[in-house]
Parts: structure tokens; C-alpha cells; sequence
């Protein structure tokens, strides 16, 4: 295995100074279990411990996804290599705490199927989301084969967003599955999002090659020939790349999203950057630009509910711990 078909490229590359590469060699984190973690580098495949000596317990840890920075002799971690993105979310346990989920995401396929489930506003929190982490968005329609209008939903889920990739796809199918190739090419990184029973396993299952270094890795240490779903694993994929596992993002969190929001609903964010008042709630004030562009039917009526309620949401979550506050 080849660095490159691991995913090294000039973005990584380019953070060793002299000493480092002289020292150091990079590994892929491509599994993380307790207390250790599996990496993958040009020659090797090996477990090492995720606990960098002297970083403090803000600095970044390494995740899955992560390249991470290996002393060549001692084999001690020595830094997190800066990540083109990070999926995190809030700690079930304690919401005030961050916990990463996944690093160095190259195209998120987001998941959804052509049927009654479908949802546009649905599709919309997974684009905002996607918008938030700064990762590529392709939406990948699924159970084509199960519908006899698959470009209605094809269209409505184009019509999100000016240049939206939608691909349709029967799950089960790897001939269908392969519209999909382009992203999953050598080194590539993908992962899916989705809601429940949309076919991400489905789809997985048919992108996957049959053998993982990842799962070889784990079969090799513990002997049980199976990883367990908490464990968060990079998977290979046929055509050359790597899936990696979202588990806990499956739950849609808004919270500090605003970035996200303000990308997906750019026109709304627009517009009212012409109310005439800054703090305009967009419902009956005067001289309200939003509203104006809905009469006019610029914008609708539909995307701005949509909007304001994702808007809501947002602000809802962020501020928790100061809303209700006893008089
Ligand atoms: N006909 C048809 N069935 C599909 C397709 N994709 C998935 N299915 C079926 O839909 C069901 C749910 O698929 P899964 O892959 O388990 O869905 P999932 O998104 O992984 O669901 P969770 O694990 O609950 O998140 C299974 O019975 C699949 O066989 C498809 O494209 N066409
Ligand atoms: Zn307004």
C-alpha cells in the first residue's frame, strides 16, 4: 500500500518540516478502539496508542481518518497532521463536550430513498451539515428500482441547491452502484450520512471490497474474526478508496451550524441583508425584503418555513444553557 492510495496528498505533505520527514513517518488512523488505535502507513500496519506525550486534553487527538505523525524510531505519536475537515458532535453524555467522529472526508454521499421517506427538508439538514464540516455533498438517491418516477425525485432533490450532484442508484446493484466510482476512486475518502433504512449498509456492502486492511487488522488482534460496531473503522473499497463509518451522526445535531444554514439558504441570507431593520424577524416588520421577495415570488413561502425553522433550531441549541433562566 502506497501512501497515496491511502490518501496522502500535497495538503499533508506539505506540514513536515525537514526534521519531520527526516524522523517521522505518516500513518492513516484507520481504526480507533479503547486505548489503542490501528494505523496504516507506506510499509506497515500496526497498533499504537492515541495518546500524544504533552499535548494537553484541548489539543487534537487523533480519530479516524486522521494522519497522524509517527517517530520512526520510538513509533510514539507525535502530532495530528491539520485535517482538511472533522465531523464531531455534542457528547451524549455531557453536551457541553465535543467528540470527533471522523477526519479527512473527501465526499459525503448523502442517503436517501424514492420512496414515501423521501424529504426535502430532511435532505436539507444533511446539506447544512455537510456545508458546516466544509465537505463535498453528493446526494445518492436510492430504491431507483422500486419507483416509476425516479427523476421526479431526482429533480426535487436537484432543485436544493444550483449544481447539486444527485445520482440515483439501485443499492443492491453493483452495475447501478457504479455511478458512484468517481468519488471512490484510489485514495479517496467517502461517508454516508442518512436517515434509518435508506440503504447506506446496502450501499456500503456493495462499494466494499470483500477483505478490509482495517478489519484484517482488527481480526489479527483480537483473534474473534469479527469488530464490533463501536468500533470506528475505514473500510476499502473496490474501486481504491476508503468509507469511512459515521456512527452518532445519524441523530442530526444543528447546534453551531449558522455557517451551514447561511450557505444552504443563501438567497434568504441575502435578502435580508435588505430589511430595513438588522434584527428583522422577517414577519410583519416594515420594509421587510424577505417578505417582498416572497410576495414576489422570488423566493417561497416553503423555504423560508424551512428556514426559519432550521434557524430556530440553531439558536435553540446553542443557547441552552441560558434560555429559561428563573426571574
Ligand atoms: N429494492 C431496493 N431495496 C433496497 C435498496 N437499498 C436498500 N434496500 C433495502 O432496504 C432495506 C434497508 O436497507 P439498509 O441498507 O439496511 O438501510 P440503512 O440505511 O443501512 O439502515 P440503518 O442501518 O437502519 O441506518 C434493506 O432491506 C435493503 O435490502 C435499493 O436500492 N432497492
Ligand atoms: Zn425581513
Amino acid at each position: 500500500m502506497t501512501l497515496e492510495e491511502l490518501g496522502w496528498n500535497p495538503h499533508f505533505s506539505s506540514q513536515l518540516s525537514p526534521d519531520e520527514a527526516d524522523e517521522c513517518h505518516p500513518v492513516r488512523v484507520m481504526s480507533v478502539h479503547r486505548g489503542q488505535i490501528a494505523v496504516a502507513g507506506a510499509a506497515s500496519q500496526r497498533f499504537v496508542t492515541p495518546y500524544i506525550a504533552g499535548a494537553s486534553a484541548a489539543d487534537d487527538h487523533p480519530t479516524v481518518g486522521d494522519w497522524l505523525l509517527i517517530d520512526s524510531h520510538s513509533l510514539q505519536p507525535i502530532r495530528v497532521l491539520t485535517r482538511l475537515n472533522l465531523f464531531k458532535r455534542r457528547s451524549p453524555g455531557d453536551p457541553r463536550k465535543e467528540q470527533m467522529i471522523a477526519a479527512n472526508v473527501d465526499t459525503v454521499f448523502i442517503v436517501a430513498s424514492c420512496n414515501q421517506d423521501f424529504s426535502v427538508p430532511r435532505l436539507e439538514r444533511y446539506l447544512v451539515l455537510a456545508r458546516e464540516v466544509g465537505v463535498n455533498a453528493v446526494v445518492v438517491l436510492t430504491k431507483i428500482d422500486l419507483t416509476d418516477t425516479p427523476e421526479a425525485f431526482a429533480e426535487a432533490a436537484r432543485a436544493i441547491e444550483p449544481g447539486l450532484r444527485v445520482e440515483s442508484v439501485d443499492a443492491r446493484d453493483p452495475a447501478s452502484v457504479a455511478r458512484l466510482a468517481a468519488w471512490c476512486g484510489r485514495g479517496k475518502t467517502v461517508a454516508l450520512l442518512g436517515s434509518s433504512g435508506v440503504g447506506k449498509s446496502t450501499l456500503v456492502n456493495t462499494l466494499r471490497a470483500s477483505d478490509s486492511i482495517a478489519t484484517q487488522a482488527v481480526r489479527a488482534h483480537d483473534g474473534t474474526g469479527r469488530h464490533t460496531t463501536t468500533v470506528r473503522t475505514m473500510h476499502r473499497l473496490d474501486h481504491g478508496g476508503w468509507l469511512l463509518d459515521l456512527p452518532g451522526m445519524r441523530e442530526l445535531q444543528l447546534a453551531q451550524a449558522a455557517t451551514g444554514i447561511a450557505e444552504i439558504f443563501d438567497d434568504f441570507a441575502l435578502a435580508a441583508q435588505d430589511c430595513r431593520f438588522s434584527d428583522c424577524s422577517h414577519r410583519s416588520e416594515p420594509g421587510c425584503a424577505v417578505r417582498a421577495a416572497i410576495a414576489s415570488g422570488a423566493l417561497t413561502q416553503a423555504r423560508f418555513d424551512r428556514w426559519t425553522q432550521l434557524s430556530a433550531e440553531e439558536a435553540g441549541t446553542a443557547s441552552l444553557q441560558t434560555r429559561r433562566r428563573p426571574r
